[in-house]
């Protein structure tokens, strides 16, 4: 086993580190993981950020209810004192802002099983609830199961301390229970928990668009071998999996504000135990000896099947994060995107002279001297053919249809000195193009034209140039590196965002050779 081997290493690293003078060698190396044996990690590979997941998330069985009689001198016979099953625990998302994208996030979440009951009419106790961080912006999508719903995050330590929890507050009737188990109503204190399903665009002719438009999962490798591991690879399981995908419900909810929590998978109720059977027992054979037609009495199939706990229940879901900012950066590999968040914000995103530096996307907050605040995204480059799934996709725009404003930057650069690149206005007619293939109207939002590195030779001219063939909407000269051109940005994104400057780049405003 290659994890036995790892610790061993690892082991083996601390003994020498506590004999030798060299005691910081305490680095766990695995000798022959899975990672080295399929090959050298890529760096690519080891930064791509996971902004779509699928999660099973399954609710904890309900526990058994006891069988246990109470003897004593007087009473030869016992009394049943059997307690019933404690309840499962539930499965929640919590929207959290610590969190960047799912990296933490595991494919299957599992709530714990409620305890059985004891004897002496003691209840098993609750199964612990499992609750899942996600972070702000994640959109579900729903595989199968039930809607998810939305509830309050009540802290325990708001709680009546004379309150009695869920597990003990309502012994239900046998009759109840048969109801639940039967038509799979919900019980009683979780209708009063719950609130509202959250469910912003989940009208059935939103969701058969966004099918047709998100054809994304064809071609998702990670989550392709996810499923034929967990399927085993049988061809039938496949056929399952994408008669699943063609049911899915897609935007079923959506987490936007830290601490909002949704329920995904509930737990089972408890079994009985013989104490709470036996009111109902009674009660039956009083009907019997009434000679009551609805007397009716328990076979033991009947009987086992109410004092198991029930099973929790469970859902397939599919977590996509939409960044949520308010300026998205826009433009072509090496463009200066990220030099520019960096001169803007106090964000430190990975800049390089090379194409696709940016792989994932990055956030920083532009502050005003009067506390005003604005989130800048951005966002991996996009180029020609990005819709065909050149490049890195355009998957990322995604991160920017939550925007309220666009800020296009463009190499001014690109062409000059014999470069391959293209010019400014050819850069800006592929970046709308593709927006567009993304989302029909993403490009219809406030904008403005962010010249980048003016400082290069020729580029003033470029600049003169851009400005003669694209009108209608604010183009900045900047040198991001310098930090040249910052102020008057800032101001420009600022009219933007207060709604003084509403105009937006179209393509007929954009004159090309
Ligand atoms: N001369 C000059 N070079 C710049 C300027 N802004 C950025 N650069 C350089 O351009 C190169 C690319 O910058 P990045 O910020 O990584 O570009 P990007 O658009 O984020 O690139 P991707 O990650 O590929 O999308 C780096 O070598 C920067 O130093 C500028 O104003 N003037």
């Amino acid at each position: 086993m290659w994890w036995r081997r790892g610790v061993l290493t690892h082991a083996q690293g601390l003994v020498r580190s506590s004999c030798e003078p060299t005691w910081l060698f305490t680095v766990l190396s695995f000798s022959d993981s899975p990672a080295k044996k399929k090959g050298k990690a890529t760096p690519l590979q080891e930064r791509r950020m996971v902004d779509r997941f699928r999660v099973w998330a399954k609710g904890g069985d309900g526990g058994n209810g006891c069988w246990s009689y109470r003897r004593s001198r007087t009473d030869r016979h016992g009394t049943p004192d059997g307690g019933n099953g404690g309840r499962g625990g539930d499965v929640y998302l919590e929207c959290s802002a610590a969190l960047w994208d799912f990296s933490n996030l595991q494919h299957h979440v599992n709530a714990k099983k409620g305890g059985n009951g004891i004897s002496k009419t003691m209840i098993g106790t609750r199964g612990s609830d499992k609750v899942a961080q996600v972070p702000v912006g994640t959109v579900i999508h729903l595989v199968s199961g039930a809607l998810p719903t939305l509830v309050s995050n009540n802290s325990i330590t708001s709680m009546d301390p004379w309150e009695i929890p869920i597990a003990v507050e309502d012994t239900p009737s046998l009759a109840d229970i048969k109801e639940r188990r039967n038509n799979k109503v919900k019980p009683s204190h979780m209708l009063n928990k719950v609130e509202d399903v959250q469910c912003d665009d989940c009208s059935s002719e939103k969701g058969l668009e966004e099918q047709e438009n998100d054809e994304w999962w064809k071609d998702d490798d990670d989550d392709d071998e996810w499923w034929k591991k967990a399927d085993n690879k049988t061809e039938e399981a496949k056929d399952w999996h994408f008669e699943l995908e063609e049911s899915v419900q897609y935007s079923v909810a959506e987490l936007t504000e830290p601490g909002q929590r949704i329920l995904v998978a509930r737990g089972g109720a408890g079994g009985l135990g013989n104490a709470a059977l036996n009111k109902d027992v009674k009660y039956r054979s009083l009907m019997k000896l009434n000679g009551s037609s609805d007397a009716q009495t328990l076979d033991n199939d009947e009987l086992f099947s109410l004092i198991a706990g029930t099973s929790g229940s469970d859902s397939i879901l599919i977590l996509e994060l939409k960044s949520i900012a308010d300026v998205g950066l826009v433009g072509i590999p090496n463009a200066g995107k990220s030099t520019l968040l960096g001169a803007i914000s106090r964000a430190n995103p990975a800049v390089g002279h090379y194409a696709f530096t940016t792989l994932r996307p990055n956030i920083g907050n532009l502050n005003y001297d009067d506390f005003f605040s604005v989130s800048v995204a951005d966002i991996p480059g996009l180029i020609r053919g990005a819709h065909e799934n050149r490049g890195l996709g355009h998957a990322f725009l995604r991160h920017i249809e939550r925007t309220k404003v666009l800020a296009y930057v463009v190499d001014l650069a690109a062409a000059l000195d014999g470069k391959k690149g293209i010019m400014p206005w050819e850069q800006l007619r592929d970046l709308v193009l593709e927006l567009e293939h993304h989302k029909v109207g993403l490009s219809k939002r406030p904008s403005l034209i962010v010249a980048n590195k003016i400082d290069e030779k020729g580029a003033e001219d470029i600049y003169e140039e851009l400005k003669i063939r694209v009108h209608d909407v604010p183009i900045l000269p900047v040198c991001a590196v310098l930090g040249e051109g910052v102020q008057e940005l800032k101001i420009g994104l600022r009219k933007l965002m207060e709604g003084s400057e509403t105009r937006c780049l179209e393509l007929s405003n954009i004159i090309l050779d």
